[in-house]
């Protein structure tokens, strides 16, 4: 896909929001939101030493409040939303990317599978329960066609969502 508008919700130090804004075009811009001002200083100086400060647009504070104001400046539809913060936001995360999102945008949401932790209904383990919400939503929701995948590496296993939007009316 080529994707012109992204918004990432979790920067940490920028790595995830270096690559992805590298794959815009001229005229593409980036949207990253992170929670610790200490981490999105450091996303910034990595921003900028890999020449993306004009694309890449970092609003600190917590998801949950600085997307109702990107829903205010009428930032959206983006074409492609990542999903890479705290984990037990992550129902409430999709909701927002739903209402920022256009039919054909891509959502892509990290970490879902946890060393296989997402099976176990009983988690007390509030991340897990996060995604596992999450997954129920996909599963039900009309409005996206949905799969995850699972990787495997170094640091053990774990896996990504990506959830096509396919409708965007609310119901
Ligand atoms: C897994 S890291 C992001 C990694 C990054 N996307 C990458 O791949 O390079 C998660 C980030 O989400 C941030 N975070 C946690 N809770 C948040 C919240 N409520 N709102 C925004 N960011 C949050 C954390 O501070 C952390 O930097």
């Amino acid at each position: 896909m080529t994707a012109r508008t992204v918004l990432e919700i979790g920067t940490l130090g920028g790595y995830s929001t270096i690559w992805l804004a590298r794959a815009l075009p001229a005229d593409g811009r980036l949207i990253t939101l992170e929670y610790e001002a200490k981490h999105a200083d450091v996303a910034r100086e990595n921003i900028q030493r890999a020449g993306l400060s004009t694309e890449v647009d970092i609003r600190v504070g917590a998801a949950l409040d600085t997307l109702p104001v990107l829903a205010e400046e009428d930032q959206g539809p983006f074409d492609l939303i990542f999903i890479d913060a705290d984990k037990p936001n992550n129902p409430h995360y999709f909701e927002w990317a739903l209402k920022l999102a256009r039919p054909g945008t891509l959502i892509v949401a990290d970490n879902v599978i946890r060393d296989g932790a997402v099976i176990d209904a009983k988690s007390a383990d509030p991340s897990v329960q996060g995604v596992r919400q999450f997954l129920e939503l996909l599963d039900h929701d009309t409005r996206v066609t949905a799969t995850a995948i699972q990787t495997v590496g170094s640091k053990g296993y774990d896996g990504f969502v990506l959830a096509l939007v396919t409708d965007t009316d609310t119901r």
